[in-house]
């Protein structure tokens, strides 16, 4: 039987064997509900990477560049990490740079030895289920967390994509069993349980509390974003 472990946070990446692993990046706040959406909406690529520097220099080669940091958008760069901003008809067809305080970091450190990067959030939960059955790969979730730290939010994507995948895949460490419980105990209302995290309360302070709502909807889209060389696709 297949395998799916949780990572609860990349600086603990190291302790896990990913040479036959498809490791799934989840930031729910926001950077990979930023990216499904996107991708839904028709944005032809997204190309995350780990450093303003290297955002600046794809956005000075002609991509439309997104630049944030501790919720912030970077001065002189395109777009926010707000999925809000993702749905524009001007992003259809386009080539997307990326860089985020800790999404695209975690895909930068999956890439490198990764058998294959996805990205996921509820907004395309149960499409990236689907396909991940039809793999033959074991599964790494990699919550992004905050600067290190572990969150609620990501955890909680981690235990619903578990549950969604138990019956297929071994669910064989403690990290895996947490996030599931987790999930089974809030998901009646994902809203709630992360009302006093440490993200909301950020958003909250910084007046886009839409977005938390937003990124906690389940099956919105059925796109599955794929890394292909440093470029995030969408799965056809
Ligand atoms: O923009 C976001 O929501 C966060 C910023 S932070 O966590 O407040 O620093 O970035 P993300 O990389 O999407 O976690
Ligand atoms: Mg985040």
């Amino acid at each position: 039987m297949k395998h799916l472990d949780v990572c609860l946070t990349p600086d603990l990446l190291h302790l896990h064997k990913l040479d036959n692993s498809i490791v799934v990046v989840a930031d729910i706040f926001r950077a990979t509900s930023c990216m499904v959406t996107g991708l839904a909406y028709g944005v032809k690529s997204i190309t995350p990477v780990a450093t303003i520097e290297e955002c600046k220099l794809l956005q000075d080669r002609g991509f439309i560049a997104a630049a944030e940091r501790d919720a912030h958008k970077v001065e002189g760069f395109d777009l926010d990490n707000s999925p809000f901003s993702y749905m524009n008809e001007r992003l259809i067809g386009s080539e997307i740079a990326m860089t985020t305080t800790n999404g695209t970091l975690s895909i930068a450190k999956a890439r490198a030895s990764a058998v294959k990067v996805m990205v996921g959030a509820f907004l395309n939960l149960g499409a990236l289920a689907n396909h991940l059955r039809s793999e033959q790969y074991d599964v790494l979730v990699l919550c992004a967390g905050w600067k290190g730290r572990p969150n609620l939010e990501d955890t909680l994507f981690a235990g619903a994509l578990a549950e969604a995948l138990k019956d297929q895949f071994m669910l064989r460490e403690d990290g895996t069993l947490m996030a599931q419980r987790l999930y089974n105990q809030s998901r009646e209302n994902l809203l709630s349980a992360v009302s006093n995290s440490s993200h909301v309360r950020r958003l909250q302070r910084l007046g886009i509390s839409k977005d938390i709502a937003y990124c906690l909807q389940t099956d919105l889209y059925d796109v599955v974003p794929v890394l292909r060389g440093t470029t995030l696709v969408a799965m056809n």
